[in-house]
């Protein structure tokens, strides 16, 4: 092993093009290792390829070319292996109603190979929290608990890597909440690798260690969350004056100011260009008393937007 969960290279996936319509290149040479341990995010606008890339890695879509390598096993090499080395909870809550939520996990233990003595049905119904619902027909679960189900669908076999797909789109607080703190303990206590879509932003800077963001089928960045953070050369300083803050106000060039509501004065600047005792330093000499002051870091979401924003699909 090479302390990396997944190891993608070059990977490319050309859907054909039906009825007439051109094939679709969903993912264009997607070089990609995520470290073992980690919970990474996958981040992308809609149609990026991030399903693509996700079910590729669950073997449910087949690669058009490139190299994919689960928990160090070849996908082409090592298919049985690879699979069994990862668990995906997909967006779509697509089951079969008529099984029992203890019935769908024994199927798909079953189908996973897990011999029953060695199966934690139970287990998994429990930190799931549908104990008390094992036994009642899927189609008489609510959302939130055949999302759940999902979740534990892709445990059964313990795999090492989890992979979710927008787990927590359209779910209440409440469930959100639950599933992260699942899936925070089984990184914390079985070392499990994370890998997760999310349109949060917020939520994937949060909840993950590093972060790969893909746009028109590229990798466009792969990064620690705080150093993707601290990319951008962007912060804001925030002043709360004494009393009105005159019209004009000369400032460092570069710097932009930003009156908000309540009265205070929000200085947009580059870290790399202005000192933040520049701006202080031009606001007393404009004769006004400074109350509080603050910075404001940017976030993720700006640094998706940078990144993803303003650049065609090529
Ligand atoms: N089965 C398919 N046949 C043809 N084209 C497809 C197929 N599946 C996906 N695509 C196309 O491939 C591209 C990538 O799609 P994909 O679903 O992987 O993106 P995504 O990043 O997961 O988007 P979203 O966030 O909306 O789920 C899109 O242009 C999509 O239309």
């Amino acid at each position: 092993m090479t302390g990396n969960a997944i190891e993608i290279e070059g990977l490319r996936k050309t859907y054909a093009g039906e009825r007439g319509e051109a094939p679709k290149e969903a993912l264009k040479g997607i070089d990609l290792t995520i470290p073992q341990g980690s919970i990474f995010g996958l981040l992308g606008p809609n149609g990026a390829g991030k399903s693509t890339l996700i079910n590729i890695l669950a073997g449910l879509v087949l690669k058009t070319s490139g190299k994919v390598k689960i928990w160090g096993f070849d996908q082409d090499v090592n298919p049985r292996q690879s699979r069994a080395s990862i668990g995906v909870m997909p967006q779509e809550l697509n089951m079969d109603p008529f099984f029992t939520p203890r019935a769908a996990l024994e199927v798909q233990a079953g189908l996973y190979g897990v011999p029953k003595g060695q199966r934690t049905t139970d287990e998994v119904l429990r930190m799931i929290g549908l104990e008390d619902k094992a036994g009642a027909y899927a189609r008489s679960l609510s959302g939130g608990m055949r999302r759940r189900l999902l979740l534990g669908k892709a445990l059964v076999h313990n795999p090492h890597v989890l992979v979710l797909d927008e787990p927590t789109a359209g779910v209440d607080i409440e469930l959100r909440q639950m599933l992260w703190q699942n899936v925070r303990r089984l990184n914390r206590e079985r070392g499990m690798t994370i890998i997760l879509t999310t349109h949060y932003l917020q939520e994937a800077e949060e909840m993950c260690d590093e972060i790969a963001i893909i746009n028109h089928g590229e990798v466009v960045v792969r990064d620690e969350t705080r150093n993707l953070l601290s990319r951008l050369d962007r912060k804001t300083l925030v002043i709360q004056p004494e009393g009105p803050a005159p019209e004009t106000l000369p400032l460092p060039a570069g710097v932009e100011l930003d009156r908000r509501a309540g009265g205070a004065l929000a200085f947009a600047y580059s870290p790399s260009a202005t000192a933040p005792g520049e701006i202080l330093e031009a606001v007393r000499e404009a004769g006004i008393r400074i109350r509080d002051v603050g910075t404001e870091e940017p976030h993720l979401e700006e640094v998706f937007l940078d990144l993803t924003r303003s650049r065609p699909a090529a």
